[in-house]
């Protein structure tokens, strides 16, 4: 599997305030997992990979290149693509309106017509609800425009920020399904998970993020479960493995 992110060193925060401390995912080829306690740098670290938030120190490299800092625009345009949590999108726009919005990089754009049907075969609930303005959709159904409009600009590394929040067991599911069709469909993943069942089936390479860095890892061909990786979490051992 090659590494199509690297992450190095880094370093950042909020005025004088260090929230991210030396956080380095070593080798991680495939699918990333990040999980971890609530308000400790998961989300800081997804918005420093896109350039929403500027490093301190360290080095990012996607596909190789460095990419520490650049503009987001430009990320986006090498094909990194994050969905915020708690999808931010427009709330008077219908599903179609907002996805042709997702197709604005420039090799996007002639794929446009093709790429609203695969988004509409991957989410067949979005396809009925074309002409309906997003503020009308349920938590799940925005969820699904949010991933719908990141992979209309083609995406080869999608970044989710916990994907699954709120969500009800059906629609659950069926949003998870729908994100393991993305990957076998090729596009690598970085996903930030509380549910570390989806995450074990779906990762390749998982970090545990406490205090602002990587408290444990767990490799691919590591053997875990999920009560190893439950005792990782809540502390009663430092490591996932069996
Ligand atoms: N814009 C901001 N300005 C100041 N502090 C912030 C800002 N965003 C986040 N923080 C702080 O940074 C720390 C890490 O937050 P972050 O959102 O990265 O954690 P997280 O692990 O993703 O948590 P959660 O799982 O709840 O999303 C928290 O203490 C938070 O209060």
């Amino acid at each position: 599997m090659s590494t199509l992110l690297e992450i190095r060193g880094i370093e950042t925060g909020y005025g004088r305030i260090k929230i991210l401390h030396d956080v380095t995912l070593d080798n991680a080829s495939g699918n990333i997992g990040l999980f971890g306690p609530n308000g400790h740098g998961k989300t800081t670290l997804l918005r420093c990979v896109s350039g929403l938030l500027r490093a301190w120190h360290g080095e990012i490299r996607f596909d190789g290149q460095v990419i520490t800092n650049l503009p987001p625009r430009r990320i986006v345009e090498r094909g990194l693509i994050h969905v915020s949590q708690g999808n931010r999108l427009f709330p008077d726009l219908t599903i179609r309106e907002t996805l042709r919005l997702g197709a604005f990089p420039r090799r996007a754009r002639a794929q446009e017509a093709q790429n609203i049907e695969r988004v509409a075969a991957l989410f067949p609930k979005l396809r009925e609800r074309w002409s309906q303005r997003v503020r009308t959709l349920s938590g799940g159904e925005r969820q699904m425009v949010s991933i719908a409009v990141a992979l209309m600009s083609e995406p080869r590394l999608l970044i989710l920020d916990e994907p699954t929040l709120g969500l009800a067991p059906r629609i659950k599911d069926e949003l998870c399904d729908a994100i393991k069709l993305i990957s076998q469909a090729g596009v690598k993943l970085v996903v930030v998970e509380q549910d570390v069942e989806f995450l074990l089936d779906l990762a390749d390479h998982l970090y545990l993020i406490n205090h602002g860095e990587v408290a444990a890892e767990v490799r691919p061909g590591d053997s875990m479960n999920h009560e190893a990786i439950m005792e990782m979490y809540f502390g009663r051992q430092t490591s996932a493995l069996t």
